[in-house]
């Protein structure tokens, strides 16, 4: 069964927004945990606007699942993930101005730099994934970095799906079987909501985990943190 990982970076936006503690991202993650989730997710950007590197510090001490903290590997986040040592890292090729994450890695340009940031995560026994779109090259490129796994960049199936489901997730297929041809584990993530979740999982193989938060906690405040993470785990069945 795919597991499912919250991305709780817009509890945070959410706090932030009034400066205070409310909602409290430590005590979300342990209810997250609580009711149902399989792993929690951070994405700490360079201006701190919602998850902060002390968050993340907070965090280490109480999550229970797996930890997965993503981001774009600059010395700062290397540090950070290095003292941390979550289950896993997802490097993400995002500039520090990028709205949200837009694009996975030229892995086939950015090898060596791969290589390297990987195999000092792998050195501190953190499991590593990378951000990927579909395109064959950058599958076999994430290959040739050592990295664990690859996540898969799902925004294009998400914006093509209400159009032509089959066309949508084609390409997606077709990645995660030269994926776990090559020996990588598969997550994905982006943009996969309650209306797309089933059918991506349904028609792509050896999916190991998903990671969502955006769509997640606009879910939530419909039908509850509890509620919600019970029916993205029912789409995953
Ligand atoms: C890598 C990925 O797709 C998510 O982590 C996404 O970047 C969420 O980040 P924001 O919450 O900042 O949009
Ligand atoms: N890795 C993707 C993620 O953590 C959440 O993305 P989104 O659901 O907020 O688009």
């Amino acid at each position: 069964m795919t597991r499912l990982s919250v991305n709780i970076n817009k509890i945070a936006t959410l706090r932030n927004a009034r400066g205070g503690n409310t909602p409290n991202v430590c005590k979300m993650a342990t209810d997250c945990e609580r009711f149902g989730a399989e792993g929690i997710t951070v994405h700490p950007r360079p201006d701190e606007r919602h998850i902060r590197y002390q968050d993340v510090l907070d965090l280490k001490k109480i999550v229970t699942t797996e930890f997965n903290i993503e981001g774009y590997p600059n010395k700062e986040f290397i540090d950070l993930v290095l003292r941390v040592t979550p289950e896993q890292v997802t490097l993400v090729p995002d500039p520090p101005e990028a709205l949200t994450s837009n694009a996975g890695w030229d892995t086939v340009t950015h090898k060596d730099f791969l290589i390297e940031v990987i195999s000092k995560f792998k050195t501190a026994g953190i499991r590593t994934s990378i951000f990927v779109d579909t395109n064959l090259k950058n599958i076999e490129g994430a290959k040739a970095t050592g990295t664990d796994r690859i996540e898969l960049y799902t925004e294009p199936f998400a914006t093509d799906y209400p159009k032509n489901p089959e066309e949508a997730v084609r390409p997606f297929a077709i990645a995660a079987e030269k994926a776990h041809e090559l020996g990588l584990g598969i997550n994905a993530g982006h943009d996969l909501s309650l209306e797309n979740l089933k059918f991506f999982n349904e028609n792509v193989p050896n999916l190991a985990e998903v990671s969502i938060g955006h769509a997640l906690v606009a879910d939530a405040l419909y039908f509850g943190m509890e509620n919600t993470i019970q029916m993205y785990k029912r789409q995953l069945k």
